[in-house]
């Protein structure tokens, strides 16, 4: 078949592609997938989001700034596997490391079979028109595709700095100290045994969820690392997968939520919003070193305190919110009433990074808020806690320059705590009105409008998005549909 003919043309000839997306059933993971999905339907082709119920139900739940079902997106539930599920350790004493879901991340080769049983019938539908992109943390999923030859891409949902850095084999530079902090032994074996090599060798191709004007440098690092050893892959960055909400500032689907009224009615870029994602919990101690950090800085907040999720989400059961009210220093909710707001569940993130009140961001790292920040153009405190969050607190204040590191960390003991003037020291260095933090300001500006202009059609997020889509339904279209 002549390759060379435009996807609608060839489109009209051949069954219609299935593209099939498999997350890793962690917020943060199943959030960009989800964005992902959003992404290739709204280029006309069919989608299918694959995980548990539990896990599509929380991704539908949890999505911001546009609605699933105004698009072609179909949900296909897998079968939950047994596992232990505990409650996250709230005292947080030896990893910042979300233990808890190690039970899940276990359990989750199970999916293998139901998953098999998927593609054999889809192959049998769509006359093995399907192409799979998956977390690289399913390694399962390659063998079921290369069972069923689908071309399977996988999808990374951290960065290239820190893909670069960890594929080069030198450690974290200024956090090797840390390493037990980032990742426990026992997931560490648990990657040993899911041979994530393997799964970037069988890969068909790669997509990061970034953009070139932000990492590009490291893309062509990375790329060139991967293809020594894997051999010549397509490499695409398709991000930032954030709905236009984050650039326009209007609301997404969040319920105008009370911090949202409370934030309309703060000075423009005054607000310090304070979030640590979905994996983490603080400890005891560390909370009330914020807390304090946080009032002495004189600046309005906006806190989401709130323990990390567990594997099936029920963790913010109501007597954890009151365990959560007695975190607190005494009296402390009477004393920052005037400027302080603290949300207990789950803010609308996107709505607050984008608000015009919003002047920086306390965060984790995890790679969703770091982008989210960017694309938000907010400067950020950067305070990791574990996995990639050590590299993308050195992107965000070394590399980027949007940012400050709340401490340092190359000779920090794994479980000191932040002090509440650290806390302080670095909430007044962001919001400063010196040299640095007008050029942080700045610097959040430019990759604001960089990000933007990737995305927007004819930029190079939008293009590599369209390589990718050519790439498999080319591969596709050379095969004999009917073999
Ligand atoms: O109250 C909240 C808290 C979080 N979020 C959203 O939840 C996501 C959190 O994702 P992220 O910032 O990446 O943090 P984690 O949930 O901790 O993400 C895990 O997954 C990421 C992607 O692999 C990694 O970069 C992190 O290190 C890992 O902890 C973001 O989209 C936030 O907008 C909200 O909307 N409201």
């Amino acid at each position: 078949m002549d390759s060379t003919l435009s996807r609608s043309q060839l489109d009209a000839r051949t069954p219609a592609i299935q593209v099939v997306l498999v997350p890793f059933p962690a917020q943060g993971h199943l959030n960009q997938m989800l964005h992902l999905s959003r992404a290739i339907s709204a280029r006309g082709l069919d989608v299918l989001y694959v995980t548990t119920s539990t896990h599509i139900q929380q991704a539908r739940h949890r999505v911001q700034g546009w609605n699933p079902d105004h698009f072609a997106i179909r949900f296909h539930e897998l079968p939950m596997p047994s596992f232990s599920d505990p409650q996250p350790d709230l005292e947080n004493k030896d990893h910042a490391f979300p233990m808890n879901l190690i039970p899940l991340i276990e359990a989750l080769e199970d999916l293998r079979e139901p998953f098999d049983r998927l593609i054999q019938n889809l192959c049998f539908s769509n006359l093995n028109r399907i192409v799979i992109v998956h977390d690289p943390l399913l390694r399962w999923v390659q063998t079921v595709a290369a069972k069923y030859l689908a071309p399977a891409y996988i999808f990374s949902c951290v960065n290239t700095y820190y893909s670069a850095v960890k594929e080069k084999g030198i450690g974290i530079p200024e956090c090797v100290v840390s390493e037990k902090r980032c990742l426990p032994e026992r997931f560490m074996t648990w990657m040993s045994r899911h041979h994530r090599a393997e799964s970037l060798a069988l890969a068909t191709g790669y997509l990061v969820n970034s953009f070139r004007g932000l990492e590009s440098q490291f893309m062509d690092e990375l790329q060139e690392i991967r293809r020594e050893h894997y051999g010549e892959k397509p490499l695409w960055a398709v991000g930032p997968l954030l709905p236009q909400s984050i650039w326009t500032g209007k609301k997404g689907n969040s319920d105008v939520g009370s911090c949202l009224r409370w934030l309309d009615g703060q000075a423009p870029a005054s607000v310090v919003y304070v979030s640590f994602g979905s994996t983490c919990s603080l400890s005891r101690q560390q909370i009330q070193e914020l807390a304090r950090g946080l009032e002495a800085s004189q600046q309005p907040f906006l806190w989401v305190v709130r323990v990390a999720d567990n594997a099936r989400f029920t963790a913010l059961d109501e007597a954890r919110m009151d365990w959560i009210s007695e975190l607190l220093p005494e009296g402390y909710e009477d004393r920052i009433a005037e400027r302080g707001f603290l949300v207990r569940n789950w803010a609308p993130q996107l709505d607050v990074l984008s608000h015009e009140s919003t002047g920086a961001f306390v965060t984790h790292c995890g790679w969703n808020s770091t982008l989210e920040s960017i694309s938000a153009g907010v400067p950020m405190v950067a305070w990791p806690q574990h996995s990639d969050q050590f590299a993308n607190s050195i992107l965000v204040a070394k590399e980027l320059k949007v940012g400050v590191e709340v401490k340092k960390w190359t000779n920090a003991d794994e479980n000191e705590l932040v002090t509440a003037e650290e806390v302080q020291k670095a909430i007044r260095r962001v919001m400063a009105e010196d040299e640095e933090g007008m050029e942080m300001r700045r610097r959040a500006k430019e990759l604001r409008d960089a990000a933007r202009t990737a995305v927007a059609e004819g930029g190079s997020s939008w293009n590599e998005l369209e390589a990718f889509i050519h790439h498999f339904t080319s591969i596709l279209n050379e095969r004999n549909p009917t073999e």
